[in-house]
């Protein structure tokens, strides 16, 4: 057997039928919905140079001092919303498992593929993910970071973390990573499937449909993250197949942590300003989470429109991320055989 262990220590890979690994991986949760699980996530979390990029003192004395302290009490609030209480986890862990395991019955037929999945932060972790695909004979892995548009404050942190499990190891397995796929046509199409399919059973006809990704700080797309150019183009090509133009299908950041600027405009202020111009119905979609979490469930379904009702709006719709349904089935299908091939 493989063994997975401090260099130096490791065995060579048996010889014999070797397998090829697929890991799914998304951000990472708390394993608890109370403050001290919060905290545990968090400190991991806002401790990584590709998140906070300036770990320096005054950073860890504001993590430590003031964000660790208070931050966990409120947020196990928010996450106490949305919890999965039959499975006592959040619904970000559910809908992976849930993503791994209907990827998995799609490649029954391919027996020699392992389906796996991880989070960044928190558990699974990556470590133990690569390490169960490789007790099952695993050669070659595929990463597949779970985010359409690619930033280095998510999608380089998953490689960093895949590649330092594979620094301990002596026999390492072949790694590939699927590229980010904002403007991927199974991906769009299952965006408008899923957009149109959720208006359809609506009662009232939103006026328009706000975009809300995921923000991150101004500074890190100066600085040459493509991120905030990808969110241009998913939505770009959605109005294209929405046949919508910016007044119809608006692009929002959401989720401003800390006081930089962050990328604009915030979805918050959209809220309060399209309700206070007179906007009474909207529909806001998520199209950077592949699977619906506290900022989708939580920020948008609940904050954001109890904002946007604050100010005047009266009918307020969240559509689903993609999930494990069928339109968002085909989107990692699509993408993981795309990657696999030569493999498989
Ligand atoms: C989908 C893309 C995401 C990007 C880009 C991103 C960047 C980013 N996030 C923070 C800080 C926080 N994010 C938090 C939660 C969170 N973030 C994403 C995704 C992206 N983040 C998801 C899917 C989630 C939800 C996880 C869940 O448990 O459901 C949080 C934690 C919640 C909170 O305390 O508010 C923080 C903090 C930064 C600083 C950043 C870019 C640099
Ligand atoms: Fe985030
Ligand atoms: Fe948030």
């Amino acid at each position: 057997m493989t063994s997975v262990l401090p260099t130096g220590t490791s065995k060579p890979a048996a010889s014999g039928a070797q397998r090829v690994g697929v890991l799914l991986v998304n951000l990472g949760t708390p394993d608890t919905a109370d403050a001290p699980g919060v905290r545990v996530y968090l400190k991991e979390f806002l401790s990584d140079a590709r998140v906070i990029e300036d770990q320096g003192l005054v950073w860890k004395l504001i993590l430590n001092g003031i964000i660790l302290r208070r931050r966990p009490r409120t947020k196990a609030l928010d996450y106490r919303k949305i919890w999965n209480n039959e499975k006592n986890e959040s619904p970000l862990k559910t809908i992976t498992r849930s993503q791994a395991e209907k990827l998995a019955d799609a490649l029954a037929d391919r027996t020699h593929v392992v389906v796996d999945w991880a989070m960044r932060y928190g558990n699974p972790s990556i470590r133990a993910g690569v390490e169960a695909l490789i007790a099952q004979g695993c050669d070659r892995i595929l990463a597949v970071p779970l985010y359409p548009q690619y930033s280095a404050s998510t999608s380089a942190t998953v490689c960093d973390e895949v590649f330092r499990v594979l620094s301990r190891l002596r026999a390492q397995p072949t790694l590939r990573v699927t590229p980010p796929y904002y403007d991927d046509e199974a991906y769009i199409e299952a965006l408008a499937a899923s957009i149109d399919g959720h208006l359809a059973t609506l009662t009232f006809k939103p006026e328009l449909i706000v975009a809300s990704f995921h923000g991150m700080p101004q500074s890190y797309v100066d600085k040459g993250d493509p991120y905030q150019d990808h969110c241009i183009a998913t939505t770009n090509a959605l109005r294209r197949r929405l046949g919508m133009d910016e007044t119809k299908l608006l692009l929002t950041f959401q989720s401003r942590f800390g006081n930089d600027e962050w990328l604009q405009p915030y979805t918050d202020k959209t809220m309060e300003r399209l309700a206070r111009e007179g906007v009474r119905r909207i529909a806001v979609v998520t199209p950077g989470f592949a699977a619906d979490c506290l900022e989708t469930l939580e920020e948008i379904a609940q904050e954001n429109a109890e904002i946007f009702k604050h100010n005047g709006g009266e009918q307020f719709a969240a559509i689903p991320c993609l999930n494990d349904s069928d339109a968002g089935m085909d989107v990692i299908r699509t993408l993981v055989l795309r990657e696999l091939q030569g493999w498989i």
